[in-house]
């Protein structure tokens, strides 16, 4: 079995990459509940990271942790290289700008059109006229293959999928260098989280974005992830390819990856990430 260790990143080629993301011996719990315990990752820049692990067993604590959305008690997280926890509040604002998020079910503000969750955080952050907000709204729609005419429609005209980009535009609002993503594609029917895969590749590819992608989706694990980590009782059992993965003998591995569902996958003649970056070059 190779060695997927994340506690060693120094050897092998891994070590030359900028970890954009690297979090160590993270501690999370709620009353006497130890959600992380100890836990070890790195996203590294320009990479899509997929990350897995059974219900319930704290993806979202994570993501909700290193966003700052969750107390820690333990640990360290560094974004771009800087420690959360020892910046003043100005500066966790200037990170925090760089950085995007796709929640689960978009989390759109139902109250609001489209293009006005698109310029939330725009508000929020910048002082742009009026009139470019807008310019930049409807860039950022057709980036996500969204109609104009999607701009004035609340959430609740749109179908799952048009959510879905919807909320990626406004989590792309500010430019961010890093993309987080929980469970993009649940609730789409094949085609369209198909579809969704492959606009999160090409923005990916296109504007020079590193991913971390929570998802049970194990056709976006193959076709758009570089690399996968796993999270088993607080701590990320394994992380590597996909082909590293497949190779590993960690008994909730074998049973994700080469269960009835999994096995089919991997039998199958699929779409990998190698293949869609050919696409994008010819
Ligand atoms: N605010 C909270 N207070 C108490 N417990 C919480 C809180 N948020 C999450 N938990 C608990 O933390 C654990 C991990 O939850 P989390 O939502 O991160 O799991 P998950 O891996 O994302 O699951 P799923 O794949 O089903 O979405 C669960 O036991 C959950 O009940």
């Amino acid at each position: 079995m190779p060695d997927l260790s994340i506690a060693a990143p120094q050897e092998g080629a891994l070590a030359e990459r900028e970890a954009v993301v690297r979090v160590r011996d993270l501690v999370v719990g709620f009353g006497e509940h130890l959600v992380m315990k100890g836990l070890d990752l790195d996203v590294y820049r320009g990479e899509v990271l997929g990350f897995v692990g059974g219900s319930g067993q704290g993806k979202s604590v994570l993501t909700r942790a290193i966003l700052g959305l969750v107390a820690t008690r333990a640990g360290r997280i560094e974004l771009f290289g800087e420690d959360r926890d020892r910046l003043s509040a100005a500066d966790r604002r200037r990170l925090e700008r760089r950085w995007g998020v796709l929640f689960q079910n978009g989390a759109l503000f139902s109250s609001l059109t489209v293009r006005q969750n698109i310029q939330m955080p725009m508000r929020e952050s910048r002082k742009i006229s009026p009139r470019l907000m807008d310019e930049l709204a409807m860039l950022k729609l057709d980036l996500v293959g969204l109609p104009a005419s999607a701009a004035d429609k609340f959430p609740s005209e749109l179908s799952g999928g048009m959510v879905k980009r919807a909320a990626l535009a406004r989590a792309l609002a500010l430019d961010p260098e890093l993309l987080f993503l929980d469970e993009p594609t649940s609730g789409l029917d094949p085609i369209g989280a198909a579809d969704f895969d492959e606009l999160i590749s090409t923005l990916q590819r296109t504007l020079g974005l590193t991913v971390f992608m929570v998802t049970h989706d194990l056709d976006s694990l193959y076709s758009i992830c570089d690399r996968v980590a796993a999270l088993a009782e607080g701590k990320v059992i394994a992380a590597g390819t996909m082909d590293e993965m497949l190779a590993c003998d960690h008994p909730w591995l074998r049973a994700y990856f080469h269960g009835v569902r999994g096995s089919r996958l991997v039998a199958a003649p699929r779409r990998t990430r190698g293949d869609e970056a050919e696409k994008a070059e010819s």
